[in-house]
This record gives structure tokens, sequence and C-alpha cells, in this order.
């Protein structure tokens, strides 16, 4: 089994020893992409001309590519990242969720709780420490390690040199789904858990429920390719179709929670629902599982209640409405608030009759049959 990710960088009580830098708790284009390239797109063009690929939405395409449906804004830096990622000795703390699934919270969360040495949640000051957070979209935080690398760059030799002292800490990145093939939904074994997710990472995912999800895309979806509109008919169906961004879904899900059972030092599988109900809880499991527990002074003095109340849906709204142009220069045709909502449960049943909630449910149920994993009902 490979080192604790976090070992380096925590004392035996699992306490941070000092304060963690914000540039280097991320993963950044310059550090890990690496080297003067042609974009990703140009690079692989010839392979993903062979690639199947079939219509998504009337606006949208997904390609099949390491055995699951990718869209083809995202297919260039996800097969640039698979193919030139490098974690680091000390370890990286990777977040993957299917999208509208949690995503952004997650990497709040994580963020606020790996970051808490250096920047106090519950600090509302201005200037150099005040809470990125508090200035940046959460995705700005944490980039979408497809992003980045579809981004490209550039590392200078003085950044070659600082790598050796940088391969020390640890980072955080986000990605849709780290392991190139989830392990068979069955017949897993812990060789392929191993396998299916990198040496030295260690992975977070926070899954909701399908129809949430699919309302939420949805919406998201609509705000991206205005004036024009998707069909709901066409995003529901997208799970029936696999034609959902990393479809199948199921094999995702099904994949992070049986590695969450067989290793669960190395993956922590959230439900966005749980978040919802107990998010004390699920901030301190985040924060056992990076390796950074909150000690009781830092649990009487509400840390975790500070941290909340920092990543709340509101708070970040409002941050992301001041963004800067940074997150814009990743993902250009997306406004940084569209990424908050309502973030509620059941939101669905705003939308679907019971019927389609019937028929999903089902399907999803005999997906899902003997693996022990089901979702968390509405609150
Ligand atoms: N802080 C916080 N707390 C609770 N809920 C939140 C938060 N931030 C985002 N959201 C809700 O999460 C939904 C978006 O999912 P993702 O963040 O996974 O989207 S993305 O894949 O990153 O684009 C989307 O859900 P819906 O409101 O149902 O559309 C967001 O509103």
């Amino acid at each position: 089994m490979p080192p604790s990710p976090m070992s380096s960088t925590t004392t035996a009580a699992g306490q941070s020893t000092g304060p963690v830098p914000f540039k280097d708790i991320v993963v950044d284009a310059a550090t890990t992409a690496g080297g003067e390239r042609q974009p990703p797109a140009e690079e692989y063009r010839d392979i993903i001309a062979t690639l199947p690929h079939k219509q998504s939405t009337p606006f949208t395409r997904v390609h099949e590519y390491d055995g699951a449906w990718i869209l083809d804004d995202w297919l260039p830096g996800t097969m640039a990242f698979r193919r030139r990622f490098e974690a680091r000795a000390a370890g990286d703390v990777v977040l993957a969720s299917l999208p509208k699934c949690g995503t952004t919270w997650l990497k709040a969360l994580a963020f606020a709780t790996a970051a808490r040495g250096r920047y106090d949640p519950s600090s509302t000051g201005d200037g150099d420490r005040r809470h990125p957070l508090r200035r940046l979209n959460p995705h700005e935080c944490v980039p979408f390690a497809e992003v980045v690398y579809n981004a490209g760059g550039r590392r200078s030799s003085t950044r070659r040199r600082r790598r050796g002292s940088s391969a020390r800490t640890r980072r955080i990145l986000s990605c849709q789904r780290l392991s190139p093939r989830a392990p068979p939904a069955k017949s897993y074994t812990s060789l392929d858990v191993t396998m299916g997710i990198l040496p030295l990472c260690v992975s977070m995912t926070s899954e909701m429920q399908p129809k949430d999800m699919l309302i939420s895309f949805w919406h998201f979806i609509n705000k991206r390719i205005k004036p024009n509109t998707i069909p709901f008919s066409d995003i529901w169906n997208s799970i029936y179709n696999d034609a959902y961004p990393e479809s199948p879904i199921w094999e995702h899900i099904l994949g992070y929670w049986n590695m969450s059972k067989i290793q669960s030092d190395r993956v922590l599988f959230l439900k966005y629902e749980d978040v919802l109900r107990d998010p004390i809880t699920n901030v301190e499991k985040i924060a056992e599982f990076i390796g950074q527990p909150f000690s009781d002074a830092e649990k009487e003095a509400g840390i975790v209640e500070s941290i909340m109340k920092l990543c709340s849906l509101e708070n970040l709204k409002a941050s992301a409405m001041n963004s800067t142009s940074n997150y814009q220069r990743l993902m250009k045709e997306v406004p940084s608030e569209s990424f908050f909502r309502k973030g509620v449960v059941g939101d669905w049943a705003n939308y679907i009759t019971p019927d389609m909630a019937e028929r999903m449910d089902k399907f999803l149920a005999e997906k899902f049959h003997g693996s022990g994993f089901s979702f968390t009902d509405c609150l």
C-alpha cells in the first residue's frame, strides 16, 4: 500500500505541522502540464478521430475514452491529464465527482479544511490574508485538472528546480474521474483497487441523487448554450442512453463505492444529501481523510462551523459574483455564479412526473442491485 499522502506534513496526532501555502495545495498548470507542447486538442486530434462518438444533446457530443463517455470540450484535457499527470511523492488528494453532484461544495469544504492553518475560515479581513474563498470561485481554488491540462502550460527551469521542494508538499486537485476505468462492479479485488486509482493519490467523491443531478445539469447547461435551449427530455434520457458526461454513471459510482469499502484510507465516498443533512460530521470526515483532523481546541473554537458557514451556498455565491477573471480564463463561457442555484434535495419533484421518477428509480436500482449502494432519500 502506498504511504499515507499526508504523512510528511502532519504529526502523529494528525495535526498540521504548519501553514500550508495556498499555491502548494492546489494543482496549477505551470507545474503539472509541463513543457512546451501543442494544445491537447491538436496533439490528440488523430486519436480522437478514431474514438466512438455520439450526440448527447442537439448541441453537445460525447466521445468514448477509457470506458466512459466524455463531453467533447473535456476530452483533450482528460486525455492530457491521464497521460501526463504525475502525483507528488507526498501524495495528492483528488476530488472526483460526477458533474452536478456537489463538486463545487466539496472543493470549497476540502480547500477550507486543508488551508485552515494559513487562512482562518472565520476571518473576514482584507488584504493577503483574506480567505481565497471570499474572493474566488471554489473552482479557482481547486481547478479541474482537465481544464488546467487543456489550457496547457510551460514549465520554466526555475519552476523545474523548485519541484524538488514542492514535491514534499501535498496538493488538492479535482477531475471528473481519477481511475481510467472503475473496477468491475461485482468482481473487484484489492489489486483492482490499487490499480484503479493512481498510486500516491487518495480520492474523495460526492454523489447526488441522479434525478436532482439531471435537473441541476439541465439548468446549468442551458445557461451555457444561450440563446438555445436543450429540451429536458434530452438530459433525462442521457442516463438511459449513456450520454451523460462520464457515463455510465453507475460504473463511476460503483467504482468509487467499492473502492471506499475496500480501502477506506484511499477513497472517501460522500453523498451530497448526507452532507446537507449533517455537515459537521462530514466536514470532520474530510479533515480526517486528508490527514488534518480537527483538534479538540479547534472544535471548541467552532472552526468546523466557521468552515461550514464560509462554504455555504449563500457565501460562495456572493464571492463568485465578485470573482476575479482567473476562472473565466480557464472556462470562458461559464459565469462564476452559475455553479450555485438552489442547493436543496428533491427539487426534481417540481419538474418530473411520479411515473418518470419511478421508472428512473427502478432502472438505477437494477444497476446497483447487490452492491449495497443506494441513494439517500430526501431530507
Ligand atoms: N455551497 C453549496 N452548498 C450546497 N449546494 C451547493 C453549494 N454550491 C453549489 N451547490 C449546488 O451543487 C449543484 C452543482 O453541482 P456541482 O458543484 O457538482 O456542479 S459542477 O459539476 O461543478 O458544475 C447545484 O445544485 P442545484 O441547486 O440543485 O442546481 C448547486 O446549487
